[in-house]
């Protein structure tokens, strides 16, 4: 598996996404959109509102019909399929269970409304919900009405109801997202160790980070309608693909510069930082405080004026106005610091990034 799209080659894949395009009128709710999820693989989609997320479960489900490129589900084309011809299992965030009907019924539904030559035997459609009320540890409960159970057992009978079809692929969009902070953590913690207990392939629409770097094998980041990365927390966090990318996850500042034969400037100084992949032109170099730290003036990668020094549980989170640009960067000191507002500072990046172009 690597920091591209190609986490398989297209023969084993469960899920080839294959430059998909999804317009709504002018606007490109998904633009080319090219990756490959492994068999059992846990993916997070993660934005912002409106990078194309849902579109992009909904387009894998057969909810929405790509205007470009191709969905393959285990090696087939399943573009031009019906939803219901898919095997693929979904639950919603405000998964509407039925009311009237009790969790036994919840769960049975997809299978009763299976076509007669399909549908199970009522022994077999028994059996099976039972099985599932135990996977997802809600045995017992079966009589119970929605209206009687918590967000998170709801949410846990969405997902027996979309497992209760046997899909080859389970889709989640913001499973976690209407229920409170603590259950969510549990549920979530409850999902990884479902997913791996079943190794349904699956994927999940998040716009919460820690949700998708904790949860998932790897993340897919979109960015209005365009896949900027997918890999692994650790790529994502280490090795940001884009401008994007790199202020999305983490505490990020930016600083623009300016290019000239492989050399980043600012101000009219060198700033000691490795420009030679970066043409001649405007560039923005990235940092994040903790992996900045005061330094002698004449080593350092930044130099600016303390601007702000405030007290954080631990420390002291020093603002720092650098290169006298007005380009702010946050740096952690410790709580017995002997710099003060209005102190020049040299800052040595011991990690930073830089990409051509004009800042994010
Ligand atoms: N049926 C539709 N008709 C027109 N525009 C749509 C439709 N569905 C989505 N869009 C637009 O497509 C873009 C992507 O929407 P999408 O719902 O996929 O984003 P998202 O990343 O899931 O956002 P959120 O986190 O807010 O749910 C948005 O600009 C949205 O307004």
């Amino acid at each position: 598996m690597n920091s591209t799209g190609a986490a398989v080659t297209e023969g084993e894949a469960a899920i080839v996404v294959d430059g998909v395009t999804k317009l709504f009128g002018p606007l490109a709710a998904l633009r080319e959109v090219t990756f490959d999820i492994a068999p059992g693989e846990l993916v997070a989609l993660l934005g912002p509102s409106g990078s194309g997320k849902t579109t992009l479960l909904r387009v894998l489900a057969g909810l929405e019909h790509p205007d470009g490129g191709r969905v393959l589900i285990d090696g087939a084309d399943a573009t031009g399929l019906r939803v219901q011809d898919r095997q693929v299992g979904f639950v919603f965030q405000h998964y509407a269970l039925f009311r009237h009907m009790s969790v036994f019924e919840n769960i049975a539904y997809g299978l009763r409304a299976r076509p007669r030559r399909r549908r199970p035997a009522e022994a077999d459609i028994r059996r099976r919900v039972g099985e599932l009320l135990d996977l997802v540890q809600l045995g017992g409960l079966d009589a119970r009405y929605p209206g009687q159970l918590s967000g998170g057992q709801r949410q846990r009978v969405a997902l027996a109801r979309a497992l209760a079809i046997e899909p080859r692929v389970l889709l989640l969009d913001e499973p976690f997202g209407a229920l409170d902070a603590k259950v969510r953590r549990e549920l979530r913690r409850w999902i990884r160790e479902f997913h791996d207990r079943t190794g349904h392939t699956t994927v999940f629409v998040t716009h919460d980070q820690d949700e998708a770097l904790e949860l998932a094998d790897r993340v897919a980041i979109l960015h209005k309608g365009r896949l900027e990365q997918i890999g692994v927390a650790d790529d994502i966090h280490d090795n940001p693909a884009s401008p994007f990318v790199t202020t999305f996850v983490g505490e990020t500042a930016s600083v623009p510069v300016t290019v000239k034969g492989g050399r980043a400037r600012l101000e009219g100084r060198d700033l000691r930082v490795d420009a030679s992949h970066c043409p001649d032109g405007p560039a923005c170099l990235y940092v994040r405080p903790p992996d900045l730290a005061p330094c002698d003036t004449a080593e350092a990668t930044l130099i600016g004026a303390i601007s702000l020094l405030r007290r954080t549980g631990a420390g002291r989170r020093a603002e720092i106005a650098v290169d006298g640009a007005g380009h702010v960067v946050e740096v952690d000191l410790p709580v017995d610091t002997t710099l003060r507002p209005g102190d020049l500072v040299g800052l040595k990046a011991t990690r930073h990034w830089l990409f051509p172009g004009d800042a994010e």
